[in-house]
């Protein structure tokens, strides 16, 4: 039975708090080669708070010590004054090399993560893709490091030095006159009440806005990559209705997200004039009492109000910090998720070096099915000798590309086994194998760069030269020259100013390039003018020279001439033999062959 992927965090966001513990673990984890440098961060940030908080302490001297009695000593009042100028000078200088710090290994961080996510997702397999939207993965990549990289850049640095700056006002206000102390830290329970009571809110309404704008992404992501198909079936009205359904959607939430976060912010705003108001009135009372100083009060006025500051700040990260929690938990989600094909461990290691495989490939009672209760390829035997070209046909969903998948591990099969020169696939590390068997698919894919690049898929270690060479071996040559830039033409990702034909050309040439033994092709004739048609037949014939050929063809003139033809049905081979036999024997590929002919596309 084929393995599904294991998600060791496997739950919805929101859900068991085990994932979102370990997900933190896990990214914290990232943070740790950091340590002293967010150690110095700390320092830093309880120096610079500490200059900020003595500045009201020392009006509070000048006040009580020689305003309120008349001292007039301007020497000392110079000398505060100075001092007051020093302290605000220090707090500068800590403040801006706590944040030059923090943005270094915040950063550092955050593109670790962003690199290893990419690592591991090229690593993952193909079952891995079934599942997860190219949009979600998309939005894993950019938005959700993205809103990692503020918790490190501002849910952290808030915590640390708010968190810290409310300890010392606590400590202070405590000193200057514990009853007005005691009066302002009542509020704190207040506080933690509105922040706990909001928190699960804000949570669902983050969630909400977030999936809808994956969804979203993943709907734009698809539409652009089917763009052809939807202007062919006219299909554009009806593709941005649902656009714009979505955008609706991905609005209202963003609004409600909005709003519930003024509603959030505002509330502390309140609370922290309450606080004021009730200062100003006890403690003015106290001051005409005579019970404390003028000096104290204007502290405490001061204190109170910077109090409020970082319970503001630490409440207002909270919404930061949910997100967070959501992207972590989605990062995690990917991290964590083992491949379904794995390599085999050194002392199963197949030792066969790529240039020395002689490319006989066997299938032995091979049965698999994406849904391990679905069976899509059910006890296949097939032997092909090295340098052999095989043909494969069937109708639509036969299980042809299927079987091509199972050769390069996009998946495992469930039972039986595949061997290449006698050593199980699975004894090979993917790198190997992939280099073994070389795939050209229908459409064949381009990335963004020029020629050289896409033939040599960006491996300086091949040289202008070799790229050229393979591309004359394969007669793509005549083309590219007549191009504006030659070799040097910028692609799109569709390979935009390039017909089908010449895209598969350059596939060919990468064919050369790597040298694989064993060579595949799906359906890599299939939408190709007959002109064109020739050009990439005289190249199969060419590269296929040599290395075992698979072919596999909705054409039955492009493996008209192979020396096996294997005809499947569900899942299974029904014949096989040349053309001739086949013919012969006048079944089911006979039918194919007569189908195909009466439909005006014969061999
Ligand atoms: N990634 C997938 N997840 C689930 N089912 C799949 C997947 N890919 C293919 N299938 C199913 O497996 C069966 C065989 O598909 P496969 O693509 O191998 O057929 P095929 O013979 O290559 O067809 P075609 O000639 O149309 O390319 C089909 O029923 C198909 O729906």
């Amino acid at each position: 039975m084929q393995q599904t992927s294991t998600v060791s965090t496997g739950h919805e966001p929101g859900k068991p708090a085990k994932g979102r513990a370990s997900a933190f673990r896990a990214i914290s984890g990232y943070a740790r080669p950091h340590a002293w440098t967010f150690t110095a961060i700390a320092l830093c940030s309880l120096l610079g708070i500490s200059a900020d908080l003595l500045q009201p302490y020392l009006v509070k001297i000048v006040i009580d010590d020689h305003l309120a009695i008349g001292r007039n000593d301007t020497g000392f009042l110079v000398g505060i004054s100075l001092v007051y100028f020093a302290l605000a000078a220090i707090s500068f200088a800590f403040t801006y090399v706590q944040n030059n710090l923090l943005q270094y290994a915040g950063q550092s961080v955050v593109a670790r993560i962003r690199k290893d996510l990419f690592d591991h997702i090229s690593r993952l397999s193909m079952s891995f893709f079934d599942r997860f939207h190219t949009g979600s993965l998309v939005t894993n990549v950019s938005s959700d490091t993205e809103t990692i990289s503020q918790f490190f850049t501002q849910v952290l640095l808030s915590l640390i030095r708010d968190g810290m700056m409310l300890v010392l006002i606590i400590y202070l206000m405590f000193r200057l006159d514990p009853l007005l102390a005691w009066y302002a830290v009542l509020i704190l329970p207040v506080v933690a009440i509105i922040a706990v009571s909001f928190r699960s809110y804000l949570r669902r309404t983050y969630q909400q806005a977030r999936s809808r704008l994956s969804r979203l992404i993943a709907f734009t992501a698809e539409n652009l990559a089917g763009m052809f198909l939807i202007q062919s079936f006219r299909q554009e009205k009806e593709q941005i209705r649902r656009f714009d359904e979505q955008n609706r959607d991905y609005l209202a939430a963003n609004i409600k997200q909005a709003r519930s976060n003024v509603l959030f912010n505002r509330t502390f705003d309140i609370l922290g004039n309450a606080a004021l108001a009730l200062i100003v009135w006890l403690g003015g009372k106290a001051v005409l009492d005579g019970a404390i100083q003028f000096g104290v009060l204007y502290a405490f006025i001061s204190y109170i109000r910077q109090f409020f500051q970082p319970i503001n700040q630490i409440t207002s990260q909270w919404n930061t910090l949910q997100s967070t929690t959501v992207s972590m938990e989605r990062i995690w989600r990917i991290l964590s998720t083992e491949p379904d094909v794995r390599d085999p461990r050194p002392e199963q290691t197949a030792s066969l070096q790529p240039e020395d495989v002689q490319g006989q490939i066997d299938f032995e009672n091979v049965s698999f099915g994406y849904n391990p209760d679905v069976p899509v390829i059910t006890n296949l035997n097939l032997h092909i000798a090295p340098g052999q070209m095989i043909g494969v046909v069937g109708a639509t969903g036969a299980g042809k590309s299927t079987l091509i998948s199972l050769l390069n591990r996009f998946y495992d099969r469930s039972e039986g086994s595949i061997r290449i020169d006698g050593n199980d696939i699975r004894r090979f590390p993917q790198e190997l194998l992939h280099r073994m068997v070389g795939l050209i698919q229908q459409e064949p894919f381009l990335f963004s760069g020029s020629i050289i690049d896409n033939v040599r898929l960006f491996r300086q270690d091949i040289s202008r030269e070799q790229v050229m060479e393979a591309c004359r071996f394969v007669g793509a040559h005549p083309m590219i020259a007549r191009l504006p830039e030659g070799y040097d033409t910028l692609l799109s990702e569709r390979g935009s100013g390039l017909s089908a034909g010449e895209r598969q050309l350059i596939s060919f040439a990468r064919i050369v390039v790597f040298e694989p033994k064993i060579l595949i092709l799906d359906e890599a004739t299939a939408n190709l003018d007959s002109h064109t048609e020739q050009l990439v037949q005289q190249a199969l014939h060419t590269v296929s020279t040599g290395r075992t050929t698979i072919v596999i063809a909705h054409r039955l003139s492009t493996v008209m001439h192979a020396d096996n033809i294997i005809a499947m049905k569900d899942g299974q081979i029904v014949e096989q033999g040349p053309h001739g036999t086949l013919m012969a024997l006048d079944g089911y590929y006979a039918d194919l062959y007569r189908h195909a002919k009466e439909a005006g596309n014969p061999g």
